[in-house]
């Protein structure tokens, strides 16, 4: 994929049409879209705009919403303007360079702006630090995470993030626990999620602020783009309440049937699987015949973070205005993840709201809280960072809003990620279709860039593309040719040994005569 180019990414190639035309599939082909997020959507809108060689249809389980983990909650706050309402991924993470989304972003010509500067607090020792001081402590960071990974490459045992980080720092060699690099780096998501690999760890994760520019008015108004399509594009056809309960692949007719829980089901060409890896593993969505042994156990296997947001409003800011993010550390084990990174909207737009961010248990843990409860904790944290002075100057809270991923039942889970243990072939193994007609698309579905919105929006381009070139065909043929010269190898191999043997026998006649 040219990823240099995304709206060329929607037209159909002649190298396509080539491939259509060498495969001579009937035209055009019905695609059943199972999941309406980032890659359900970009897959829906490639197939879209090839319409003349396909028919598309786009299947979600929400009844009331569109976009999956991409969540601007314009419908509980109609005052909404912007990113106060993203309660899902709300960021491209621009540390990889060719981040396709930007772009299509500045096509569709949505206004994006970086998050802006950290500062970081050290509450308890009264410690603000941000400008040229943090850029110093942010390099040692670095240092230290690049001697944890080069430590625990030499380690025989697979280790964790958190275990390689503290070896480090219990040496004492770049920085000790209590120095302001040592307690930043703590910070940061691979630390706080206790089995994060260091074998297949992410540069982009180090501080868990990854997420360098949003989208003025919210990551929702990407997904609303890529739903009703651009300039002069027809909108996708999408069904709200429509939750799949299996997929059957029809080898003899080959067609894939798609069942809903509400009874009705689809008979389809092809079908894309764009749910989340959580509702595959859950048994929430089966397959017949099931699915082979290695899809079982990759989606069993895949670790998923938990991770939440909470978005507080108050009747003023009274935090500055100038940095974009807040980091604070923490002293306590039980603490990590509990809304240690705050991203300030008012920064972005002119309302005076925080986005809290919660990982790992601390996440869990947040959506069992009552919403009197959560607002303590979110004042308490604040108090702690800010002081009570400047706090009372925020006045009430007038709007509190929080996700619940873990619980959702169409989520279950923010995003994938390496846990020690896992291997690249595990996500891999999805980018795989199941032939004849089911493919899979979703941030799950390719070790490179997995976890991501970015990750999500290539699958789905993959699997257009894939579908575009008929792979299950190409395959297929490949496979009857494979079998062929296998046949004729053995038949070349049976008529040699036949020769050999009369030979044998004549050579033997010879001789006994
Ligand atoms: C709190 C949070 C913050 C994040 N921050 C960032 C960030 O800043 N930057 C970043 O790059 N990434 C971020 N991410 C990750 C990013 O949001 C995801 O990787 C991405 O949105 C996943 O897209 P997807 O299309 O693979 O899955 P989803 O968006 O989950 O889409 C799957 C769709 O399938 C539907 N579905 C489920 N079951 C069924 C069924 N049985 N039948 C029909 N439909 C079904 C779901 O409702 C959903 O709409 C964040 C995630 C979370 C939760």
């Amino acid at each position: 994929l040219d990823l240099n180019n995304s709206s060329k990414f929607f037209k159909g190639t002649d190298r396509n049409k080539d491939s259509r035309a060498k495969f001579g599939f009937k035209l055009p082909k019905d695609v059943a879209v199972i999941g309406a997020g980032m890659a359900g959507l970009a897959a829906a809108r490639k197939l879209t705009a090839d319409r003349s060689n396909f028919n598309v249809q786009v299947y979600e389980a929400r009844r009331e919403r569109f976009g999956g983990r991409v969540w601007t909650d314009k419908l509980t706050n109609i005052k909404a303007k912007g990113p106060e309402v993203d309660l899902g991924g709300s960021a491209f993470i621009v540390a990889n360079k060719n981040n396709p989304l930007v772009e299509l972003a500045e096509d569709f010509e949505l206004k994006s702006v970086n998050i802006g500067q950290l500062q970081f607090l050290i509450p308890w020792e009264k410690r603000v630090i941000s400008g040229k001081e943090l850029t110093t402590i942010s390099m040692e960071t670095s240092k230290i995470f690049e001697q944890a990974l080069n430590e625990s490459k030499t380690s025989k045992i697979e280790m964790s993030v958190r275990e390689a980080i503290d070896l480090v720092l219990k040496s004492g060699k770049i920085a000790t626990s209590d120095s302001p690099s040592g307690h930043l780096i703590r910070c940061a998501s691979s630390y706080i999620l206790e089995d994060y690999s260091t074998k297949h760890y992410h540069q982009s994760d180090l501080l868990g602020v990854d997420y360098d520019r949003v989208l003025v008015d919210g990551m929702g108004e990407l997904t609303d783009r890529l739903l009703s399509g651009n300039f002069g594009e027809s909108p996708l056809h999408l069904n709200l309440n429509k939750v799949a309960r299996q997929i059957k692949i029809d080898k003899e007719r080959g067609k894939v049937v798609v069942r809903f829980t509400d009874g009705s089901q689809i008979v389809s060409d092809t079908a894309v699987v764009a749910v989340p890896l959580s509702v595959i593993s859950s048994g929430d969505l089966q397959f017949e015949p099931a699915l082979p042994k290695s899809y079982q156990e990759a989606a069993k296997q895949t670790a998923i973070a938990s991770e939440n947001k909470v978005i507080v409003e108050f009747e003023h800011a009274f935090w500055p205005k100038e940095f974009g993010i807040f980091m604070r550390a923490v002293q306590k084990k039980e603490e990590r993840g509990y809304l240690q990174t705050w991203v300030n909207i008012n920064h972005i737009v002119d309302v005076p709201a925080l986005s809290g961010l919660l990982v790992g248990t601390s996440a869990e843990d947040f959506e069992k809280l009552s919403d009197e409860e959560a607002e303590k904790a979110v004042l308490h944290v604040l108090s702690e960072m800010f002081g009570d002075a400047l706090l009372s100057k925020g006045g009430k809270i007038v709007r509190l809003q929080r996700s619940a991923w873990v619980s959702d039942h169409w989520s279950k889970g923010a995003a994938t990620y390496a846990r020690v243990g896992s291997s690249p072939a595990m996500w891999d193994v999805f980018s795989e279709p199941l032939c004849p007609g089911v493919y899979f698309a979703g941030e799950h579905t390719s070790f490179i860039n997995h976890g991501t919105l970015h990750g999500a929006y290539i699958s789905g381009l993959r699997a257009a593309n894939q579908i575009q070139e008929n792979l299950c065909e190409q395959k297929r043929l490949q496979e009857q040719e494979e079998e062929e010269k296998q046949q004729k190898a053995a038949k070349s191999h049976a008529e040699g040994q036949e020769q050999t043997q009369s030979k044998d026998k004549t050579v033997g006649l010879k001789n006994e005569l």
